[in-house]
């Protein structure tokens, strides 16, 4: 056994007890691992296992149960002295499960060491949140919230010893002008439970409150923002669940819970959203006009559906197949690496939401937000059925891989989808591409723009302020009378930011990079994704400004082998 200066455990190695067998254990504070392997010559099927130290949730001293002090060997010994480690098991599909391993051995003292080394241990996990403000919208998805909570995660938070004080909420905004309150600076981090809403209403909240404690006007559209600090965790009780889904991998409760525990961190971008003015929102997944604001909008009269609100307004939009006209100009996020239609998509540690993160932050010091402004903006005036901006993938169990599969979550840009005006088959084809492997933008109705910046005027509102509107456009009803079946619509559409509608059509939206962070930490590296990232990595421009060793160091075959050597 080796002692660090500080007196903490470099290296602690010993035989003991699990199950029937002794095994020889090793606690390597070095490289940050508990192992525990069979000394014996390997046979076929024998493990060595090994869990990260930052992966262990706790540890905790351990009675027998009489069944197991009954069995085989302990009846030769006196009472044994026993200890459990509670550590993250990844299963499949992003999936984290809580496992236990229980050690024995006759030796008190020897017991007793190793919980308080690895007590140590866990103690020095710095960014592992003590406290937490959590929030619960019982009314989100299937109503399910504060069963999900009580059940799954507050005996998890209780094992790892995270105190937490609960607000069920009351009324829509409770959660958002809550945080305008509460001594903040007592929390590690934020936790909200219900949907993508919910999260909006904390976002909303803090980031409010920190720009209001810092004295920026949030109503200026170029205010530089501060960025919050405290994370957010997200779990999962909505009806869509597109952020939590989109920065973890999946949309399970136990997941997002464990994620909390060891104390991720994943940055994320956040749109500001302006009108004269005047700021209207932030928005982290989807900010869409057409199809998705129209459909969000039906829904809205359907909450007592719960999430099937969104598959009958779905179908009953889609039908309609309106389009709108109007015009849009974007400044180019030319600062990142990426491109929406690269093949090389947003990881754990990604290279690209680094160096974009780095690049910004550059050319701030250098220019200044002057040099933003006089940065190129290109304009496009069409017809469009869908203008989808996303600031992440926006994956979701109904469509896995997400509306622009290679957004970053953190690289200062957003992706704005123009799907023009075309045929109900064509829309139906696209739409459908959201849900399989092939290419949602390969259509010659559909073009990507990854974006800094964008302005979003509809024809009617141009129309509107310069005064040449038809009254009787307005008097007699909201579809073209000229054409009754072209589905050409004289109203405006509004915008769906983040599942909520905002009622201006026209709008001035900015990425912010980074400007919150989560308990997260991306999506991970799985053998699937290795076995496509070799296959595309001959196509893939991108490949010499993107080298693999700028993914986490060893990361894909670290998880390849997390738990067997
Ligand atoms: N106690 C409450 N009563 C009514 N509404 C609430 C309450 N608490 C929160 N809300 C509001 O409910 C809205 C929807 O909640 P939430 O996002 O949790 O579920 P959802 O809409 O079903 O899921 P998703 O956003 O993933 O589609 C949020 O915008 C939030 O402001
Ligand atoms: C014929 C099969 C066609 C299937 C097409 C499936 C396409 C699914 C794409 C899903 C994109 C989700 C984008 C996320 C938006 C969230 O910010 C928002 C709030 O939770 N949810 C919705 O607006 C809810 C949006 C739900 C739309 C259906
Ligand atoms: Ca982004």
């Amino acid at each position: 056994m080796e002692q660090l200066p500080c007196g903490r455990w470099l290296r602690l190695v010993s035989s003991l007890g699990m199950g029937q067998r002794a095994w020889e254990v090793t606690l390597d504070g070095e490289r940050g691992r508990l192992a525990w392997s069979d000394p014996r010559p390997p046979r076929r099927g024998d493990e060595n296992c090994f869990v990260p130290t930052s992966e262990i949730i706790a540890v905790e001293e351990t009675e027998l149960n009489k069944k197991q002090r009954n069995s085989g060997k302990w009846q030769k010994m006196g009472k044994p002295h026993a200890f459990t480690v509670y550590y993250v098991k990844k299963a499949r599909n992003h999936r984290w499960r809580c496992s236990d391993v229980t050690f024995w051995c006759a030796d008190e003292h020897l017991c007793n060491q190793w919980i308080q080394a690895l007590k140590e241990l866990l103690e020095m996990q710095k960014s592992r949140p003590k406290q937490l403000l959590v929030y619960i919208n019982p009314y989100g998805g299937k109503r399910q919230g504060k069963r999900i909570y009580e059940q799954k995660v507050a005996p998890l938070f209780s094992l790892a010893s995270i105190s937490t004080d609960v607000v069920i909420t009351e009324h829509a905004n409770h959660a958002k002008d809550n945080l305008f309150e509460v001594n903040i600076n007592k929390y590690d981090g934020v936790v909200c439970v219900g949907g993508d809403g919910m999260f909006s209403e904390v976002m909303h909240g803090l980031i409010g409150r920190m720009q209001k404690d810092s004295g920026i006007d949030q109503n200026n559209p170029k205010a530089p923002l501060v960025q919050c600090n405290i994370r957010i965790g997200i779990i999962p009780a909505g009806s869509t669940d597109c952020i939590c889904y989109s920065t973890i991998g999946i949309s399970d409760p136990v997941t997002s819970a464990l994620h909390i525990i060891v104390g991720d961190c994943q940055p994320l971008d956040v749109c500001s959203v302006h009108h004269n003015n005047t700021f209207l929102k932030y928005c982290v997944s989807l900010l869409g006009y057409g199809f998705y604001g129209d459909v969000l909008k039906d829904s809205e009269k359907k909450r007592w559906m719960g999430p099937m609100r969104y598959d009958y307004s779905g179908f009953k939009t889609f039908l309609t197949h309106h389009y709108y006209e109007g015009t849009i100009s974007f400044q180019p996020a030319k600062h990142t690496l990426g491109s929406p239609r690269d093949k090389y998509t947003c990881r754990t540690g990604c290279y690209i939401c680094k160096k974009s993160e780095q690049q910004l932050a550059q050319q701030r010091k250098q220019c200044g937000l002057k040099h933003e402004e006089e940065e190129e903006w290109k304009i496009i005036k069409g017809k469009f059925l869908a203008i989808n901006a996303v600031n992440m993938r926006c994956a979701c169990p109904r469509s896995p891989k997400g509306l622009s599969p290679a957004a970053h979550l953190a690289d200062g840009s957003a992706d704005l989808i123009l799907v023009r005006k075309c045929s109900r088959l064509d829309f139906l084809r696209y739409l459908v591409r959201h849900t399989n492997q092939d290419d949602q933008f390969d259509f010659s109705f559909v073009d990507v723009h990854r974006v800094k910046s964008f302005q979003f005027t509809s024809k009617l509102s141009e129309d509107n302020e310069s005064n040449v509107t038809d009254m009787g456009k307005k008097r007699f009803g909201q579809f073209c009378r000229d054409h009754p079946a072209c589905c050409c619509n004289i109203a405006n559409s509004t915008w769906n930011c983040d599942g909520e509608t905002l009622e201006s059509s026209a709008v001035e939206v900015r990425v912010h990079c980074q400007l919150v962070k989560l308990f997260a930490r991306g999506i991970e590296e799985t053998c699937k994704d290795e076995a496509a990232s070799r296959q595309s990595s001959v196509e893939q421009l991108t490949v010499d400004i993107v080298p693999p060793m700028g993914r986490r160091k060893n990361e894909s075959s670290r998880n390849l082998s997390k738990y067997a050597f």
